[in-house]
């Protein structure tokens, strides 16, 4: 995974199966590449995860990989919904479900929100932050913190983590974790990574699958715009940051973006 060292945006690398399955096994080798080199560098393999559609494909293949050292994870979500965490739309009790009840991360390297300010969505974005500034304190990445690691999601109107299309928050530029309450996805109060620390990360890759995902993920490929254009075309991380899209042969039907023979060796 070596970057040009140029500070301009890298061009998207699209890998592409022909099922969800062959997806999951290349995200899980993905994953682990991108853990072996940040534990080449520090102590701690810094990830931050979504909710929605991923955590099922992300959790199938890689439950079962041997030899992970899980206990050097650390986990931030990358949007998180303001429930409680056993509440049904809660992104840690998905990711729970399918990937840290199956596996030996130490309950205190995953970073979920404070419940205790479920009804104050302002502190509850303020003590995320504020986890993020303890975990990345000292680290390299000063103004902003420098995952190895955020997977991302693509609803079908584009939006991607919290940020939605139209929405004030894709203009925030300074703070690293936002909250909204007019979220147009149910449940409306939600914090939310901002794009600065989503562009600073080392990489980036987004989940995609299925046919409902055909329109926007054509749009999100082929017709940019990531200055002004839908929130997913807006991840753009700045090198030696890149940015991947996993997708089945059902969310790329209409995609004419050149795609990427995915080889774990050229990773
Ligand atoms: O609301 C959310 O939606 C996005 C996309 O979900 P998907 O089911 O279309 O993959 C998800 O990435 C995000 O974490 C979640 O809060």
């Amino acid at each position: 995974m070596s970057a040009p060292p140029s500070k301009e945006a890298t061009k998207p690398v699209l890998f592409g199966f022909p099922s969800t399955d062959n997806l999951s096994q290349a995200l899980a080798t993905f994953v682990l590449k991108a853990q072996d080199e940040a534990l080449k560098k520090q102590a701690t393999f810094r990830i931050a995860i979504s909710g929605g559609s991923l955590p099922k494909v992300l959790g199938k293949d890689l439950i079962g990989r041997e030899g992970v050292p899980w206990d050097k994870w650390e986990v931030f979500f990358a949007d998180e919904r303001v429930v409680p965490l056993d509440h049904e739309d809660s992104n840690f009790r998905l990711n729970d479900e399918h990937l840290f009840s199956h596996v030996p991360i130490p309950r205190q390297n995953i970073h979920v929100i404070d419940t205790s300010k479920l009804d104050d969505p302002e502190a509850v974005a303020d003590d995320y932050e504020k986890q993020l500034v303890a975990s990345f304190v000292g680290s390299s990445s000063i103004a902003f913190p420098r995952f190895d690691l955020v997977l991302l999601g693509i609803g079908p109107d584009g939006h991607t983590c919290s940020l939605f299309p139209g929405h004030a928050l894709l203009d925030e530029m300074d703070g690293w974790v936002a909250w909204l309450n007019d979220s147009p996805k149910p449940p409306p109060t939600r914090i939310t990574l901002t794009y600065p620390v989503l562009n600073h990360s080392l990489r980036v890759a987004f989940v995609s699958t299925g046919e409902g995902k055909q329109e926007i993920m054509k749009e999100v490929l082929d017709n940019p715009n990531p200055k002004e254009g839908l929130p997913s075309s807006r991840v753009r991380p700045i090198s030696p940051g890149r940015v991947f899209f996993f997708s089945d042969d059902a969310a790329l039907k209409l995609v004419q973006y050149e795609r990427t023979h995915f080889d774990a060796a050229k990773l």
